[in-house]
């Protein structure tokens, strides 16, 4: 599949009928750098049917490889590219780790360096030295494990002297609830895994802590909350395990978003049954606006009118993750809509408050910055130019609007490499009706 280049502007194809489309998606980012991760520290090897191929999954594979793990590609069923076979090895220093705009991998891996023996030295793009990284400083260090930084945020060197005491730690994950994820992924390779305990003014994202619960306990470890901010993580292996890596339910939201903007029915496979990502929160934000939707044989089904969109507000604490494509809809609503509890998302791979509140005024809208959200009240948008700052949620909010206002020029689509490079064919075989499967488009 041919992908976007990051040369030239996308002008957002509007939508010219009703939808009536099935779309299938590749995998999801959280649940496949999990995965990566706890393979590569697992007791044998593990292989990932369906994993994600996509920018923050290849620097999660390239940074576990220089960490010391073996991982190679192996044939998969066809629809998404091929499986990944991860053979764990010891963790060794020595190397360095380029993170990219990877949350997860600037969050999970600088623990893994501290189980080597040796440095590891860490950076990435321009915009991830100013994402929020003091929690993993300060908690290796806390940890006994020596950083070399200037600054808490990279760049910097762990300095992993072979291993890692554990035991009891408090830290401020109000800015990234990865600061916990991180935290609990290693410490089953901790002599006293770990007591964790989180103190500060809120904790986005919760069901992302769910998740790395969840991935530790289908692996044998045992891993629980222990209260509201507390977790605890026994020390001991990590079971290997093949698993296939269900759809990114985050990346369902602007193609669901669209069945709202537009009108008409969108299928979605491989809904699954029970999930711990936080798209399993779509169906209910889409109703909020309208949308009715049900599950039939493992798909979703969302549908919608097309008249006026209503509006809501929400408090979306647990999924800033969603939030881009939710004020997308916003944007083109016939009532105000409040969208709040997004502070952290300002710490994203771009202040997405801001990025939004200007790419939405650039179109004639009306959206006002909130300390911690934003509020859009309803004007008519026209064309122009729409900002994607290198982030893959702002990029695909971007075509949602334009699916109603003609000439919205994204002017990097192919900032959704990141998690979803196949996105504009997506979008325009979503468009015409087709059932398009990735891997032949
Ligand atoms: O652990 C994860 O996989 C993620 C956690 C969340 O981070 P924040 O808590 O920083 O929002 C989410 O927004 C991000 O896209 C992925
Ligand atoms: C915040 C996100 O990514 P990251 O994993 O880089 O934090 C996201 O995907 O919305």
């Amino acid at each position: 599949m041919s992908h976007a280049d990051h040369s030239r502007p996308w002008t957002a194809p509007t939508a010219s009928a009703r939808l009536d489309a099935r779309v299938q998606l590749p995998g999801s980012k959280s649940l496949t750098n999990r995965a990566l991760l706890l393979a590569a520290l697992a007791d044998g090897p593990s292989t990932l049917h369906r994993p994600l191929r996509s920018r923050d999954a290849t620097i999660m594979v390239e940074g576990l490889r220089t960490l010391g793990a073996g991982i190679r590609e192996a044939p998969g069923d066809g629809a998404f590219g091929p499986d990944l076979v991860i053979e764990p090895g010891p963790v060794v220093g020595g190397g360095h780790v380029d993170c990219g705009l990877a949350g997860t991998a600037m969050r999970f891996l600088p623990f893994v360096a501290a189980l080597g023996d040796g440095p590891v030295s860490f950076d990435g793009d321009p915009h991830a030295r100013l994402r929020p990284m003091d929690q993993v400083v300060e908690a290796l260090r806390a940890l006994g494990v020596r950083v070399d930084a200037d600054e808490p945020r990279l760049p910097f060197t762990v300095l992993g002297a072979g291993g890692v005491r554990g035991g009891e730690l408090t830290i401020d994950a109000s800015a990234s609830s990865q600061f916990v994820s991180a935290l609990l992924l290693a410490a089953p390779r901790f002599d006293e895994g770990i007591t964790l305990r989180h103190e500060g003014e809120r904790l986005p994202s919760i069901p992302h802590i769910e998740m790395t619960l969840d991935a530790l306990r289908r692996r044998g470890v045992d891993a629980a909350a222990t209260g509201e901010a507390t977790w605890r993580v026994e020390p001991g292996p990590i079971a290997a395990l093949d698993e296939q890596i269900e759809p990114d339910l985050s990346n369902a939201a602007p193609f669901l978003a669209a069945v709202v903007a537009v009108g008409g029915r969108v299928v979605l496979d491989g809904w699954p049954l029970q999930t711990t990502q936080v798209g399993r929160m779509l169906p209910e934000l889409l109703h909020a606006f309208g949308a009715t939707s049900r599950v039939s044989r493992g798909t979703l089904i969302v549908e919608a009118s097309g008249g006026p969109i209503p509006g809501a507000t929400l408090d979306m604490h647990a999924a800033g993750e969603l939030s881009p494509t939710i004020v997308a809809l916003g944007a083109l609503a016939t009532a105000p809509v409040e969208v709040t509890g997004i502070g952290h998302t300002r710490g994203h791979e771009t202040d997405r408050i801001r990025a939004l509140v200007d790419d939405i005024t650039a179109l004639g809208g009306t959206a006002i910055e909130l300390p911690d959200g934003i509020r859009i009240e309803p004007a008519p948008l026209a064309g122009g130019p729409w900002g994607a700052y290198d982030d893959h949620r702002i990029a695909t909010a971007g075509a949602v609007i334009g699916l109603r206002v003609p000439g919205v020029e994204v002017d990097d689509i192919a900032a959704t490499a990141k998690t979803i490079p196949e996105f504009p064919e997506l979008w325009a075989a979503m468009l015409a009706g087709r059932d398009l499967d990735p891997a032949q488009g």
